[in-house]
């Protein structure tokens, strides 16, 4: 998979180089470029805000700039088109069925908002050649998407086969799988300042731990995500309409 990132603050996603992601740029698995948006302006100040149209406080990142990053990265008679992922938190949720979706793309890009963002022509521009989605990773606000993008493209990145060493333990996380939150997990010692590990994961029977592990999922997310717990009965009721 290629990656490529365009932000005024590139050193942001130096992250990128570390860890798991790191390790699997090195072994080729991802091909991440980097870019400054600065690199794409022509005067002196290389300025890449304005003031917004219509008032209101903050500035708005100018549309020229990043049309030339996107023509440059990704020309437009070129063999490929990337698709395109802006952070903002008017996005659709970034979501466990995204990061599957996305990690099936052979070339992603992700464009760096920062200020009050991107001027709004620059995804309708890139959205005449390529696919453009707005993403949010949660209901909070950033300075900018850098953040957002180091979190998207770990979630990605670790899905990539020959990224983790087991992918059989991608089967059993939270959001996937059965869509619940995964149950608490323990090692040793069996006791611990007073804490014991629970009886049945020392029991070896594997039946009782399964069924010990599923409740503990339903527990856990009924307490803490009672909305997929409501999404997860339509699925069971057989009301799930996502396939209509
Ligand atoms: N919530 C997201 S993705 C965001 C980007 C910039 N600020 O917030």
């Amino acid at each position: 998979m290629r990656l490529d990132v365009v932000s005024i603050f590139p050193e942001y996603l130096a992250a990128l180089d570390v860890s798991l992601v790191g390790k699997a740029a090195k072994s080729g698995l991802l091909d991440v470029h980097l870019h400054d948006l600065r690199e794409w302006t022509h005067d002196r100040h290389r300025t890449v805000d304005d003031t917004p149209y219509g008032g209101g406080a903050g500035m708005v990142m100018k549309p020229e700039p990043w049309g030339l990053a996107l023509d440059a990265i990704a020309p437009a008679d070129g063999p490929a088109q990337p698709r395109l992922i802006v952070p903002t938190p008017a996005g659709r949720p970034f979501t466990q069925e995204l990061a599957y979706e996305l990690a099936a793309e052979p070339w992603l890009a992700f464009a760096c908002g920062r200020y009050e963002g991107i001027d709004a022509r620059v995804a309708s521009y890139a959205g005449e050649r390529m696919r453009v989605d707005e993403v949010s990773i949660g209901d909070y606000v950033l300075n900018g998407g850098e953040v957002a993008v180091l979190v998207m493209v770990e979630a990605v990145a670790r899905l990539l086969p020959g990224v983790i060493g087991n992918p059989e333990s991608l089967a059993e996380e939270s959001h996937s799988g059965d869509g619940l939150l995964e149950y608490p997990v323990y090692t040793k010692p069996t006791s611990w300042r007073g804490y014991d590990v629970p009886e049945v994961l020392l029991s070896g029977n594997h039946g009782l731990i399964a069924d010990w592990r599923h409740e503990e999922s339903v527990r856990r997310t009924a307490e803490r995500r009672p909305d997929l717990l409501a999404a997860w009965g339509d699925v069971l009721a057989g009301k799930d309409d996502s396939t209509a």
